[in-house]
């Protein structure tokens, strides 16, 4: 399905959110966006596994605009598995068509290889031109035997003592490994929630706020202390969402 054109005033509102345009510097770490949509009631899904739609088309095509402008779109194994994400782009400007060229290369989190390729809707789009294959962030790389297709990068990472990946190193990593100097984290819960808690790790957080409840069932998001200072805050109001664009203070 296409997307409706881009508000004209998201260009404006977005432009100080975005990664810089500046060749990037070696030794800086990758520009990481933390963004997702949400209800009134802080969750991002009506369940666990459950592919819900809160975003209106305004600001579909918003997510679209800003996965044009990342190198990387990182997602966790339970939402990769859950919504089966194409996770290319489908916006560019006027006067190009989108294609694979234009979309970030999906990274998806799964330490214990849960996610197949195999049959995704990504391998789909990969396979039609219009997405790039993903980079597959795991503890231990699968046998040669279980690799069903090449284009699949897996990326061994180290985990911390509590047995998760430490992202700023990750981030870094993949800065360093594959070239990629921008990445937007769309979620799932347990990855938002990390990375609330990580004002060294994210540079924008950019929440779409859809006029909806999902109730008891649905997945929530919150930073684990609530211990979270937004800075230069501001706010955008569409025809039936609105979008907040933030950054995370740093702690002294
Ligand atoms: N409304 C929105 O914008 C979005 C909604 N969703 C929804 O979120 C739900 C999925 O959320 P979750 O189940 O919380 O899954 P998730 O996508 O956050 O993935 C969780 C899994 O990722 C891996 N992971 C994450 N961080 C890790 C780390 N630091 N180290 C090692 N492994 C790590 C682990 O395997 C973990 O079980 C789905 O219902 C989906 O529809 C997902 C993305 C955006
Ligand atoms: N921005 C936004 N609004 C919503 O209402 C959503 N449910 C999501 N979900 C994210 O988008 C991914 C789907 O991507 P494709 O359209 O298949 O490329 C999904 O996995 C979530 O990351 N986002």
């Amino acid at each position: 399905m296409s997307l409706l054109p881009i508000r004209a005033d998201l260009l404006p509102f977005l432009e100080d959110y975005l990664p810089p345009r500046e060749a990037p510097t070696p030794d800086v770490k990758p520009f990481v966006t933390l963004t997702y949509a949400q209800s009134l009631d802080s969750r991002i899904s009506k369940g666990r596994g459950q592919r819900t739609v809160i975003s209106h088309f305004e600001t579909k095509t918003m997510t679209h605009y800003l996965r044009y402008h990342h190198d990387g779109i990182l997602v966790g194994a339970g939402t990769a598995l859950a919504d089966n994400p194409g996770l290319n782009c489908q916006w560019s400007p006027e006067d190009t068509i989108p294609n694979a060229k234009c979309s970030p290369r999906p990274i998806i989190i799964d330490p214990r290889c849960t996610w197949h390729y195999e049959g995704s809707k990504m391998q789909r789009l990969q396979l039609q031109g219009s997405g790039k294959p993903p980079i597959v962030v795991v503890k231990k790389k699968p046998p040669q035997s279980k690799i069903t297709d090449s284009k699949v990068v897996y990326f061994e990472a180290p985990l911390n003592s509590n047995k998760h990946f430490d992202w700023l190193a990750l981030v870094r990593a993949l800065k360093r490994e594959f070239g990629i100097n921008s990445i937007m984290v769309e979620g799932g819960a347990v990855v938002i929630n990390e990375l609330l808690a990580r004002p060294d790790v994210v540079d924008s957080l950019i929440v779409t706020i859809g006029a909806t409840y999902l109730g008891e069932q649905g997945v929530g998001v919150s930073p684990p202390s609530g211990e979270v200072t937004l800075t230069y805050v501001d706010w955008w109001k569409g025809t039936l969402d609105s979008v907040m664009a933030a950054r995370l203070l740093r702690r002294a």
